[in-house]
C-alpha cells in the first residue's frame, strides 16, 4: 500500500513551518488526515503539535553541547544520527494508510539541499517500493521578497534547481509570502519571476541603488588584478549573475507557484498541485459519509 507525502524544504525563514501549519489546517477543514513530521531538530514552537518530532530522537542543543559543534555542524550530526536510526521513522510511518498526507517540515540550512548527500539517501529510503513506499513530492520554498534583489532571486532559484536535480522526486517550487510583494511588483514583471527571465537583470532595483550610491565599478577600474579576484563586484558580479540567469533559462526547469500562507485559497491551490504530483486522488477509496457529514451534504 502506497503512502503519500510532501517534503517542505527551502532556505532559513522561507516560511516552511508556516506553510506546513496552513496546509494541516486546510486538510483538517476538508476532512483529510495529515501526519506532521518535524525534522528540524532546532524547531521549538509549532502551531500544530508534530505527530513525530526528530527532537524525540536527538536534540540540536544536546549535540552542540556534547559534541562542541556549531548549529550547522550540529544539524548535519543530527541527520547522520537519524540515518543510523531509521527505525524511528519506520515505526511511526509504517502503519499509516493512503488516506494520510505525511508532511515533512525540514530545517533551513541550505547546505542540506545543495552538496551533502544525506537528503537524497533519506528520500530514497522514504520512497523505496516495498519499504515505506511513500509517494513523495518535494516543495521548495523561496521568499518572494527576494524579487527586490534580483541576484538573490537567481541564487535562490539555482539552489532550488540543485535540490530538484539531487532528489529525483516530483518537485514544485513555491514563491512564498506573496502578500508582502503584492503591491511592489507589477503583474507584468511578476511573470518574469514565475519563470526566471534573464531580462530581469536589466532593470534590477538593487543594482540601480548600488549605482546611485557610487558602488558600481567597471572591470577596467580595478588597479590591482588580485583585488579584482577578491572583490566580486561591479561588472564581474553582473556577468556572473547573467551567466546564472542564462543557465536557469536554458534548462528551463525552475518555475514557481505563488503562495500566501495566510490565504486559504492560495494554500488550497498549492495542495492541488501536490495532490497531482503524487496522484493522491487516484488511490483514494470512495468512502461512506459519516452521519453528521451526510446531514451537512443534504443541507
Ligand atoms: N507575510 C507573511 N509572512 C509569512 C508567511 N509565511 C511565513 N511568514 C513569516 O516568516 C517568518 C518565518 O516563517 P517560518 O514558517 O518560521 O519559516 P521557516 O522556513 O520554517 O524557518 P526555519 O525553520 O527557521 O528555516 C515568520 O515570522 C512567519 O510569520 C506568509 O505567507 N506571509
Ligand atoms: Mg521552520
Amino acid at each position: 500500500m502506497s503512502k503519500y507525502g510532501v517534503m517542505v524544504m527551502g532556505p532559513a525563514g522561507a516560511g516552511k513551518s508556516t506553510f506546513c501549519a496552513s496546509l494541516i489546517t486546510h486538510l483538517q477543514l476538508n476532512r483529510r488526515s495529515a501526519f506532521y513530521v518535524n525534522l528540524d531538530p532546532a524547531a521549538e514552537s509549532f502551531e500544530h503539535t508534530p505527530d513525530l518530532d526528530i527532537k524525540d530522537l536527538i536534540s540540536l542543543e544536546d549535540v552542540m553541547d556534547e559534541m562542541k559543534l556549531g548549529p550547522n555542524g550540529g544539524l548535519i550530526y543530527c541527520f547522520e544520527f537519524l540515518m543510523e536510526n531509521l527505525d524511528f521513522l519506520t515505526e511511526a510511518l509504517d502503519s499509516l494508510t493512503e488516506e494520510y498526507l505525511i508532511i515533512f517540515d525540514m530545517p533551513g540550512q541550505i547546505e542540506l539541499y545543495t552538496h551533502i548527500p544525506i537528503l537524497p539517501t533519506l528520500v530514497k529510503f522514504l520512497t523505496t517500493p516495498g519499504a515505506l513506499d511513500i509517494r513523495l513530492c518535494a516543495a521548495y520554498l523561496l521568499e518572494a521578497t527576494f524579487v527586490v534583489d534580483r541576484a538573490k532571486y537567481f541564487a535562490g532559484s539555482l539552489s532550488a534547481m540543485s535540490a530538484m536535480i539531487m532528489l529525483e522526486v516530483p518537485h514544485i517550487n513555491i514563491l512564498s509570502k506573496m502578500d508582502l510583494v503584492k503591491n511592489q511588483v507589477r503583474k507584468k514583471d511578476l511573470k518574469k519571476f514565475i519563470t526566471p527571465d534573464t531580462s530581469l537583470l536589466l532593470d534590477d532595483p538593487a543594482d540601480l541603488a548600488r549605482r546611485k550610491a557610487g558602488e558600481d565599478i567597471s572591470d577596467d577600474q580595478y588597479a590591482d588584478p588580485q583585488d579584482k579576484n577578491a572583490m566580486l563586484s561591479g561588472a564581474t558580479f553582473k556577468r556572473l549573475n547573467t551567466a546564472v540567469a542564462q543557465l536557469l533559462e536554458t534548462f528551463s526547469m525552475v518555475s514557481y507557484l505563488k503562495l500566501d500562507s495566510t490565504d486559504e485559497d492560495s494554500v488550497g491551490a498549492i495542495l492541488s498541485y501536490i495532490d497531482d504530483c503524487i496522484q493522491y486522488h487516484e488511490a483514494q477509496e470512495p468512502r461512506e459519509l459519516k452521519d453528521e457529514e451526510f446531514d451537512e451534504a443534504e443541507e
